[in-house]
Formats: structure tokens, sequence, C-alpha cells
């Protein structure tokens, strides 16, 4: 079934407005998204000494068909693109290196043990970005990595951070984009501290020590991600949202954003504007947080229209870096990929559609009145027939079909894992 005649009406609802649908649909084929790994296998890994995940994160869910290496990783996450409209990413954590068996500890990982990704990426004409990983290994056990009283931990833990930015910098010159290496640590404590300073003054040093390497920003840009909390660091996170906004400030880093990392009424929608004001770009993990960091998949929420809406409103296309970061074992895998992901896209395609002078003229003259009756009258315009266009010329399925095929893939793939 064709939807050219519907998609022609609804394109003449928004250009009443102004609104250039073409143009919106071209600008959204060049947003990637940086789709995150794990949701594959859990944050499982490859490890051949696989330690129980850590680091004060949790999956939930049992559900059959997890990615058990690299090929089956691949082979889902292309499944799951294959049903994505756009060109887009893959974000790696360090558990995902190759080994061949061998046992190699974090601090020793290198490029070559991220070969297959790599090749992998260039046929299917992807970018990569990476993670170190500072849990799920016995030198985080008790929580504390970067920030540890133990300085032979921390310097382990540097050489890991080290070696990362370095295959994030392959990553960005044998594909030609440049790869974000995002640190994120789980440092912090249960229970109310007595010295919240010390920790951080470590921490600050330890990343100082990190990006005392330097890499090729053409080829890897640095981004530190905050978190306010995790299970086991209730009371205090010694990476904290003002610690790497003023890090990342000084130093010329990115300072990533987890949308689950925040206070539960606390949006970063709310944030975007200021930080593009005083920063040349910002990195997102889109995620869902219910009721704490819980990760659930990205839904289309008020929030995640909000956060769309200041990317597009605010000219930030090139300057926010769109990752995301859920992960869901209850439901198919692939499934919760492609549902977070178009939900993404569609909060972006939203965003592009609505005519964004019009209301900052209203707000500038305030009337207040129309800015909000139009802004609530957008929310029902014919949006879902500009997005199943936009799916039909992508080659992607329209509407709920695609989930034909990843019922497919599951009985013939997925259940015979
Ligand atoms: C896998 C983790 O979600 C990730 O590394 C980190 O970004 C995080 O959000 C921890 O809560
Ligand atoms: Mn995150």
């Amino acid at each position: 079934m064709t939807t050219t005649i519907s998609y022609e009406q609804a394109k003449a609802y928004y250009e009443q407005w102004g609104v250039n649908v073409d143009l919106a649909l071209k600008q959204l084929n060049q947003i990637p998204i940086s789709i995150h790994c794990w949701q594959g296998d859990d944050i499982s890994g490859f490890e051949t000494i696989k330690s129980e995940l850590s680091g004060g994160i949790d999956v939930t869910g049992n559900y059959p068909g997890k990615a058990r290496n690299g090929d089956e990783l691949r082979s889902d996450l292309e499944k799951a693109l294959s049903l994505i409209p756009g060109k887009h990413r893959v974000n790696l954590h360090a558990i995902y290196a190759e080994t061949n068996g061998q046992f190699v500890d974090r601090d020793e990982i290198l490029p070559e043990h991220f070969a297959k990704w790599v090749d992998w990426a260039k046929q299917n004409g992807l970018g990569l970005d990476f993670n170190p990983t500072l849990f799920s290994h016995e030198k985080a056990n008790d929580g504390l990595t970067l920030s540890h009283p133990d300085e032979h931990i921390r310097q382990f833990w540097i050489d890991h951070c080290i070696a990362s930015r370095k295959i994030g910098e392959y990553f960005g010159k044998e594909l030609g984009t440049p790869c974000l290496t995002n640190i994120w640590i789980p440092d912090g404590y249960k229970d109310i501290p007595s010295d919240r300073l010390t920790p951080r003054v470590r921490l600050k040093e330890s990343l100082d020590t990190i990006f005392e390497y330097k890499t090729d920003e053409k080829y890897n840009i640095d981004a530190v991600e905050s978190k306010l909390f995790g299970l086991g660091s209730e009371s205090y996170v010694v990476g904290s949202h003002e610690f790497y906004l003023s890090y990342a400030q000084q130093n010329n880093k990115l300072c990533l954003l987890d949308t689950g990392h925040f206070h539960p009424t606390e949006t970063i929608s709310n944030k975007i504007s200021t930080m593009l004001l005083f920063n040349e770009k910002v990195a997102l993990h889109v995620s869902r947080p219910v009721r704490w960091d819980s990760d659930h998949v990205v839904i289309l929420d008020d929030e995640l229209k909000e956060i769309a809406l200041e990317i597009v409103r605010n000219n930030a296309i090139e300057r926010v870096l769109i990752g995301l970061d859920f992960f869901d074992a209850s439901i198919n895998r692939i499934a919760a990929w492609i549902i977070g992901t178009r939900n993404m896209i569609k909060a972006l395609l939203y965003a592009l559609l609505i005519p964004h002078n019009y209301l900052k003229e209203l707000q500038e003259q305030g009337n207040f009145t129309e800015r909000l009756a139009l802004i609530e009258e957008f929310k029902t315009y014919p949006f879902g027939a500009i997005w199943d266009h936009y799916c039909e010329i992508s080659n992607v399925p329209i509407r709920e079909k695609w989930l034909q095929e990843v019922q497919i893939y599951e009985k013939d793939i997925l259940s015979k894992r």
C-alpha cells in the first residue's frame, strides 16, 4: 500500500505554516543516532573471564536469544538497522573486544581487538563510537576506579582509558568519521560520605593523566558522562554533573548528559540550550528512567519530543551528538533497538515539522495564548503520514510492519541459540 496521497495532504497542512517538509526529511536523513551495542546482549561482552554486571546498573528480564559473540551481535544489529530509516552509528564498549579466546586485560586492549567491528562497520557504512568499560571487573569490585584510594588500581583504569582513546582514534581514522569516546565511571558511596572532596581530587588527577595522551580530534572526540546515583552509590557519586560540566569546560571536552542520570523530575531538555551557549558540542545518552535510572526502552514521550525540539529549534543538529543507552532483557532485544531508535528519529521529525520562527516570535511578543494553542494543535497534525512516507522512501517497513520481520528472525535465528 502506498502512502503518497496522504503524504501530499499531510505536507499541505505543514506547508500552510511555511514548513518545508522535503527539506525536513533531507535534514532528518542526515542525523546519525549512535545505537548502543549493549542492548543486544544485556551488557555481557565477550571477555574470556566474565565478571557479573557491576557498577550500579542492572539489566532485568530473561528473554531468549541474546547474542553470545561478535558475529551474532553484528548480525542482530544488521537486522535492527535494516528496519530503521537513515544511516546511523554503532556505539561499543571495551568489553566487546574480540581476542581469539586469549585473555587480554582491560589495560592491554588494542585496536586489533576491534578489527572485526571496523571491517563490519566499513561494509555497512557505519560510524563507530566507543566507551572504556570501568565496571564488571575484579578491579572495580568495590565500586571505585579512577578515584580509588589505591594508586595501582587508579593506574590500571587510567591505562584502560588511554587504551580506549587509542581505539577510538583508530575507529575515526579507519572509518573517516570521528569516534566519540565517552568515559563513565561508577565511583561512589552507598552511604553519606565523610569526605566528598578527596575522591573528586583523585578523579580530576586521573582524568588529567588520561588526557595528557593526545589524540587527533579529527578522529577521536572525548566525552565525560556524569551521574547522580547508582545501585550501591545512592548517597554520593564522584563524577557528578557539576564535576563533569566544570571539567569539560576547563579541558575542552564534551559533557555527556544521560537522561537517566538526574533527579526523577529533572529534565535534560532544559539543559541543552545553556550547554550550547557555553560549549561547542554536547553529547547525549537518551534513555528512559522509570522511577530510577532503569534504562527502559525509549518511547515517544513528552521529554523525548522536548529534547528533539531543543536540538532542532536551536539549530544544533550538528552540535548535539545523539546516542542511546537503554537495555531491556524482558522483550525481544532487536525489537528494543528498533522501537527506541525509531522513536528517537520520530521525535526529531516531529521537531523538524514545527514552525519554530513563528512560535519564537509569539513568545517575544508576549502572545502566550497563541503560543500554547499552536503548540497543542501541532501535536495532532498528520505527523504519522509524513513518518510513513519517510520510512517508505528510506526502504524500511512502514508503521508496525517491521515487527513481522523481527518475528521471522526470532523464529529462524534467535530461537535456535
Ligand atoms: C552501559 C552503561 O549504561 C553506560 O556505560 C553508561 O553510559 C551509563 O549510563 C551508566 O549508568
Ligand atoms: Mn549512559
